[in-house]
């Protein structure tokens, strides 16, 4: 069993990594609670759900399954469950338990943040890409102008990550969780970066992939203790995301996995910072890596002033400005102002160059 702890503003929270941890639910549930919401996704609740019932030694334990995909983390589905927790009369000694990926993690931590001004949750992430988006306390739904532009900033009570989960993802999703990790990689840790590199995503080794996650946490749980409300150094996990988020919306959301998105996104800041500031970065073996590993970086054309635009919806947004994490060299992140006309060129040249290749 590896403990890890987060010292957020509000309490110090556990992150228990460990296989077949959904085994034994109850022992890790802190307090005694009146009633448990277990919130997942189809494809979730087919392989995990008979598992966690039967662990979670309690009496009054409900479950809601969601379709899966980008697309329910929006402002109806969030209602309709705030509708359901009512309905099933959950109060604020009640708990709900996020039992999927990213995607029901944020949803459910959002309904969690904000039924009945707030009651507590916990994160059972069951993808890679969830071991970002369960620690840190970033909960948000979307909206049809952006990502993630209704939520709040709410920790969960506990983490609890099995492994084991990971075994039944689909290649898709261990890409788009991989891009995650690369993102870490290289705004933190040049030897996490090289071991990602040597891998193939289609063979992956089991203790590689612990490595590589296990890394990618304290990475994040780093920069989320040090500023939680993302008014400094959290804004490095953002690399990637300026362009990654405005493909997801642009493409309609679901298009690409958020990875997908964000692996397409950490080019494109790679290649800002070596146009930018001269940055010596290893760009190409990036590029070849994602190729190798059938990452979909080859988009139709798109309208870099349309792009430009749904990047002036991005949170990072300062004085009506995009601001881009760039790299002065791998584990040296910076923000950078960006002038809008240059954007639109450099997203030009971008897209022009990786079509080419
Ligand atoms: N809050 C944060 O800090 C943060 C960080 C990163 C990403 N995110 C958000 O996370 C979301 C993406 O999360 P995601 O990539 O986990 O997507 P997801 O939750 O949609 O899961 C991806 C797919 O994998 C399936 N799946 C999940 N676990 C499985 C398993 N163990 N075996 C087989 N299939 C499984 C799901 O049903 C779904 O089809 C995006 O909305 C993104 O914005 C949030
Ligand atoms: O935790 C963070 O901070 C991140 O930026 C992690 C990102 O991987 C994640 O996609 C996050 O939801 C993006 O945040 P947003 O504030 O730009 O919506
Ligand atoms: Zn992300």
């Amino acid at each position: 069993m590896q403990k890890l702890q987060i010292n957020a503003t509000t309490h110090i929270y556990p992150i228990y990594i460990q296989a077949g941890i959904r085994h034994s639910l109850s022992d890790y549930i802190a307090k005694d609670y009146d009633k448990i919401l277990v919130i997942t996704d189809e494809n979730v609740a087919t392989l995990y759900l008979a598992d966690i019932r039967c662990s979670l030694h309690h009496e009054q334990v409900y479950t809601i399954t969601l379709p899966p995909g980008e697309h329910v983390k929006q402002l109806q589905t969030f209602y309709d469950i705030h509708t359901k927790a009512l309905q099933f009369g959950l109060t604020r000694q009640s708990l709900i338990i996020a039992l999927g990926g990213g995607v029901i993690g944020d949803l459910a931590g959002f309904v969690a943040a904000t039924y009945m001004r707030g009651i507590d949750y916990i994160q059972m992430p069951t993808t890679i890409l969830a071991h970002d988006s369960s620690v840190g306390g970033k909960v948000a739904i979307n909206h049809e102008y952006g990502k993630n532009l209704i939520g709040q900033f709410y920790s969960p009570q506990a983490v609890i990550y099995d492994m084991e989960t990971l075994q039944t993802l689909p290649l898709k999703e261990v890409r788009s969780g991989y891009a995650e990790l690369l993102k870490e990689a290289l705004i933190a840790e040049p030897t996490l970066y090289n071991s990602i590199l040597s891998i193939k995503i289609n063979n992956i080794v089991v203790e590689q992939l612990k490595m590589h996650v296990r890394n990618g946490i304290m990475i994040k749980a780093n920069l989320v203790e040090k500023d939680e409300k993302e008014a400094n150094e959290r804004k490095y996990l953002n690399f990637g995301h300026t362009l990654g988020h405005a493909l997801e919306t642009t493409l309609g959301y679901g298009t690409l996995a958020h990875g997908e998105a964000v692996a397409i996104g950490i080019l494109f800041a790679m290649f800002v910072s070596e146009k930018k500031l001269s940055a010596q970065l290893p760009t190409k073996d990036m590029y070849r890596w994602l190729l190798d590993n059938d990452y979909p970086i080859h988009l139709q054309e798109l309208s870099s002033t349309s792009l430009v635009k749904q990047m002036k919806l991005d949170k990072k947004v300062v004085s009506n400005h995009v601001q881009m994490v760039l790299l002065q060299a791998i584990g040296e992140p910076i923000l950078q102002k960006m002038d809008e006309a240059e954007l639109e060129g450099l997203l030009e040249q971008f897209f022009k160059k990786i079509n080419n290749v």
